[in-house]
C-alpha cells in the first residue's frame, strides 16, 4: 500500500501506478529489470538537500513486489538524484534483495577507498554521471575523471544520463572514460525527428566506434511524442519510440540493457502501467534470441559476471 511521505512532493508530482497488469509477454527465464529506482522511504532514507525534486516514496519492498508481477528474476537499481550521492536507500535495498538486485552509485571525488569497498560488497557495480542539468548540479570533468579511475579498479562500469543535443560536447570526455560506458535511456533521441536524421545517426556513430559503449534502451514513456500511452490494456504503446530502440537492438544486440524505470521520476502527463511495458519487448527485440540477449545474458555479463561464462571486460 501507498503511504504518504513525510517530505512534501514536487508541484505536480505523479506517482507510479498502482496495480499493473500482468504481462501477456512471458518473459525469458532469469530477465533482468536493468533500470529502476527506489525513493526513500524518505523517513527513513531521507531526500538529499540539494535534490532538484521530491518524489513520493517508492520502497524496495514496492520494486520487489513490481519484480514479481511482472516476471523479473533480478532489479540494476540506479541511484536516484533525489538521493543525492547518499547511496543507502539503494545499498539497503541491494543488501536485503538476496542477491537479485545490483546497484549503481552517485560517488563524490571524496568518497573513501573503504566507502568504495563497502558499495562493492554490497552489489555496487557501476557509478552514474548525470549531464541532465534539470536534474543535477555541473561538476567538473577532472572529479568525474578521478573517480573513473578509481572504480574502475574494482571492475565496475560508469553509467551517463545525458540529452541528445549534448552528445556533440561531450563526447572527447566519454572517449577518454577507461571502462564499460553504459548511456541511459539511448541518449534520449528527439523521436519526432527522422530516425535516419544526422541526430540519431552521431548516437549510432558513437556506439560503432567506441566498442566499449552500451545503451538501455529504456523509458519510452519519457521519449514518446505522440503515444499512444500505455494504460487502459494498450499493447503497442509509444510507437514513436519502438524504431529507435530496435535500431539499436539490432545494431549492437550484445551491448544493449532494458529497465522498466520505475518509479519513473519527473513524468508530466501520465504514468504508465508498466505491466504494459513490457508488451513492447518483443517489438524492441523481435527474435527470442535478441530478447534472451537483452533482458538475460547482457545484464548478466554486466552485472552478475560471477554467475556467467564470460563476464564483461
Ligand atoms: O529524466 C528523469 O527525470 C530521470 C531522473 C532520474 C533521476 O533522478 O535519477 O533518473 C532517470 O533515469 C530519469
Amino acid at each position: 500500500m501507498k503511504q504518504e511521505s513525510i517530505f512534501s512532493k514536487s508541484p505536480g508530482w505523479l506517482d507510479w501506478y498502482t496495480g499493473p497488469s500482468k504481462p501477456v509477454f512471458k518473459l525469458p527465464p532469469g530477465a533482468v529489470d536493468a533500470h529502476c529506482h527506489v525513493f526513500g522511504p524518505g523517513a527513513e532514507f531521507p531526500y538529499a538537500p540539494e535534490r532538484k525534486y521530491t518524489p513520493c516514496d517508492a520502497s524496495k519492498a514496492q520494486l520487489y513486489a513490481l519484480r514479481e508481477q511482472l516476471g523479473f528474476s533480478r532489479n540494476v537499481i540506479v541511484q536516484a538524484t533525489c538521493h543525492g550521492a547518499d547511496n543507502r536507500a539503494m545499498v539497503d535495498a541491494c543488501l536485503s534483495s538476496g542477491g537479485k538486485a545490483r546497484g549503481v552509485a552517485t560517488v563524490r571525488r571524496t568518497v573513501s577507498d573503504e566507502e568504495l569497498q563497502a558499495l562493492h560488497d554490497a552489489g555496487v557495480r557501476g557509478v552514474r554521471f548525470n549531464f541532465v542539468k534539470r536534474l543535477v548540479d555541473f561538476t567538473p570533468r577532472e572529479e568525474l575523471l578521478e573517480i573513473a579511475g578509481r572504480v574502475a579498479k574494482l571492475g565496475w562500469h560508469i553509467v551517463v544520463y545525458f540529452e541528445s543535443q549534448d552528445l556533440p560536447e561531450l563526447w572527447d570526455f566519454f572517449s577518454a572514460l577507461p571502462t564499460i560506458v553504459v548511456v541511459d535511456h539511448m541518449g534520449r533521441p528527439d523521436v519526432s525527428k527522422d530516425i535516419d536524421g544526422p541526430e540519431f545517426a552521431l548516437f549510432l556513430k558513437f556506439m560503432r566506434e567506441h566498442p566499449n559503449v552500451w545503451s538501455k534502451v529504456s523509458c519510452p514513456e519519457r521519449l514518446s511524442v505522440s503515444g499512444p500511452k500505455a494504460l487502459d490494456g494498450e499493447r503497442m504503446a509509444y510507437r514513436d519510440v519502438i524504431p529507435f530502440a530496435r535500431r539499436v537492438v539490432e545494431s549492437f544486440p550484445d551491448r544493449v540493457l532494458w529497465g522498466t524505470d520505475w518509479p519513473h521520476p519527473n513524468l508530466k502527463d501520465h504514468m504508465p502501467d508498466d505491466g504494459l511495458l513490457v508488451e513492447l519487448l518483443p517489438q524492441i527485440a523481435p527474435t527470442a534470441e535478441l530478447q534472451h540477449k537483452l533482458l538475460v545474458d547482457n545484464p548478466m555479463r554486466l552485472y552478475w559476471p560471477e554467475e556467467t561464462s564470460n563476464g564483461a571486460r
